[in-house]
């Protein structure tokens, strides 16, 4: 699988974040994460289609939209027209997991399916054949900053394990925490995207993805 950094823009200046991706891309990052959340599924609210369509026009990056909502089904539409690539749903957030990712795919993104610190690789089996992508958060979810959590290396080890087994092709990213320190235990464990907001926006953009991107050699 082919290693993507993916920087959050959730650390980035919320004045300056056309600025602040075109860096990104500069300094040549893969992706771009964008964290989406809406107070209730995480308490914290950040934003939303609007910035997504606001943003487009300034960069080419794969925009990697992690959603951190409740009725997630009620996004699709509105950020297919913004123009993201992927969207992560949370498992924990619908009853309706299936067939909210079926409708992700119809309206032409990316359907990724993400899943907590304290949730089970189980409870997503019967999606992984449909999924381009799982993200396993190394933190609880609302914040960046945090520690990571390396147990939940453990479920990517897992995922990994099933994904040769029954011959499927999922990208495994990883979220929270990332660091110099970290990206490799998590590339160990057979990780092959990996998001980074506070290592990267906390001091010299490019200098970091750098950083970041050595590990993956
Ligand atoms: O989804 C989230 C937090 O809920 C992340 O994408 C954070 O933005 C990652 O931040 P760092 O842990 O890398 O600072
Ligand atoms: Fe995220």
């Amino acid at each position: 699988m082919e290693y993507k950094i993916a920087p959050s823009i959730l650390s980035a200046d919320f004045g300056h974040f056309a600025r602040d991706i075109q860096t990104l891309e500069a300094a040549g990052a893969e992706w771009a994460h964008i964290d989406i959340m809406d107070g209730h599924f995480v308490d914290n609210l950040t934003f939303g289609a609007g910035v997504v369509a606001a943003l487009r026009p300034h960069s080419n990056l794969f925009f990697d939209c992690h959603l951190m909502v409740e009725h997630p089904e009620k996004y699709i539409e509105p950020l297919a027209k913004a123009g993201a690539d992927s969207m992560s749903i949370h498992a924990e957030a619908t009853p309706h997991l299936h067939g909210t990712l079926q409708q992700i795919k119809n309206a032409g993104m990316k359907a990724s399916v993400v899943i907590n610190p304290g949730t089970p690789v189980e409870f997503i089996k019967p999606v992984l054949s449909m999924v381009d992508m799982v993200l396993v958060m190394s933190v609880n979810p609302g914040f960046g900053g945090q520690k990571f959590i390396p147990e939940t290396m453990e479920k990517v080890a897992e995922l990994s394990e099933i994904r040769s087994e029954r011959q499927l092709n999922f990208d495994i990213e990883v979220d929270g925490g990332i660091s110099d320190l970290t990206i490799e235990t998590a590339k160990k464990a057979g990780a092959n995207v990996f998001v980074a907001g506070s290592f990267v926006f906390n001091g010299d953009v490019t200098e970091n993805i750098y950083k970041l991107k050595e590990k993956l050699k």
